[in-house]
């Protein structure tokens, strides 16, 4: 079977994306997406993002998303504003989206060549110290540190992603992040389901703006993370303590090429 995908990226996240509204590909198949997401035998990908028919009345389209080791899994920030980007090249929307992912209802703009997609509400947020976990979509850890350039991040990451701590909530995402500005942050990710470093995390650099601001380490409601693969910047509203809402995450959404691959 000859299967028609896309290559996105968003700020050095990449997916392959599969116009799925003709079901032309089996969702349960792990093995087959572990193999397209696979940098040396397959297309090479951080996931796998399906656009699918909504089930929602008035929604444009369904998100359904796949982390690289093949199983599905919770929301991707970068991932949704590629599907975004995807959606308006097919003519499936023009520049306002609509739609329903894992984690609930979206809406996104595209403006400028940028994708701003709403995320899901946050009002609740733990804090020790130094660490920060919410979740955004996807679960995150988060460190306040310091010299992030120098740290070993696959290293790191996974000894807090497989930890008891976290383990058997089917493990975390982590974030290690340096101020350098009062409303900017540096931004290092070790992503769940990669199980490595990647360029950029959205629903992580949503997390790590809405932990800054709860734990005082910014007074905006703006913030800009800077990360491997580029820039992104997150607004919200600050309601009560750890109560934040209309959460919109931008940045650029770019097509790298197309392809067709038999399998
Ligand atoms: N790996 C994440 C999902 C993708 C998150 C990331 N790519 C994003 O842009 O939000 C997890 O399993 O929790």
């Amino acid at each position: 079977m000859k299967i028609q995908f896309y290559k996105y990226q968003g700020t050095g996240n990449d997916f392959v994306m599969i116009d799925n509204r003709q079901k032309v590909l089996f969702k349960k198949d792990t093995k087959l997406i572990k193999k397209l997401c696979d940098r040396k035998f397959g297309i090479g990908a951080d996931g796998l993002i399906l656009l699918e028919n909504p089930d929602v009345k008035g929604d444009d389209f369904k998100m359904v998303y796949f982390n690289s080791d093949g199983n599905e899994s919770s929301m991707c920030g970068n991932g949704g504003r590629c599907l975004v980007a995807f959606a308006r090249f097919l003519g499936v929307i023009e520049n306002e989206a609509v739609f329903t992912a894992i984690d609930g209802p979206h809406k996104a703009t595209v403006k400028d060549g940028e994708v701003s997609l709403q995320m899901q509400n946050v009002n609740e947020i733990r804090k020790f110290g130094n660490v920060s976990f919410l979740d955004t979509g996807s679960p995150h850890h988060i460190v306040f540190t310091k010299n992030v350039k120098d740290l070993k991040v696959k290293e790191e990451g996974a000894a807090i992603r497989f930890s008891d701590v976290y383990v058997a909530s089917g493990g975390t995402n982590v974030n290690f992040v340096e101020a350098q500005e009062d409303d900017t942050f540096l931004v290092r990710t070790y992503e769940r389901g990669v199980e490595d470093e990647t360029l950029s995390c959205g629903t992580g650099v949503t997390a790590v703006a809405i932990a800054a601001n709860a734990t005082g380490r910014t007074t905006g409601s703006t913030v800009k993370l800077i990360v491997p693969g580029g820039e992104l910047s997150v607004s919200f509203e600050k309601g009560g303590d750890d109560d934040y809402k209309n959460i919109w995450l931008t940045g650029p959404a770019e097509q790298v090429f197309k392809g067709e691959i038999e399998c």
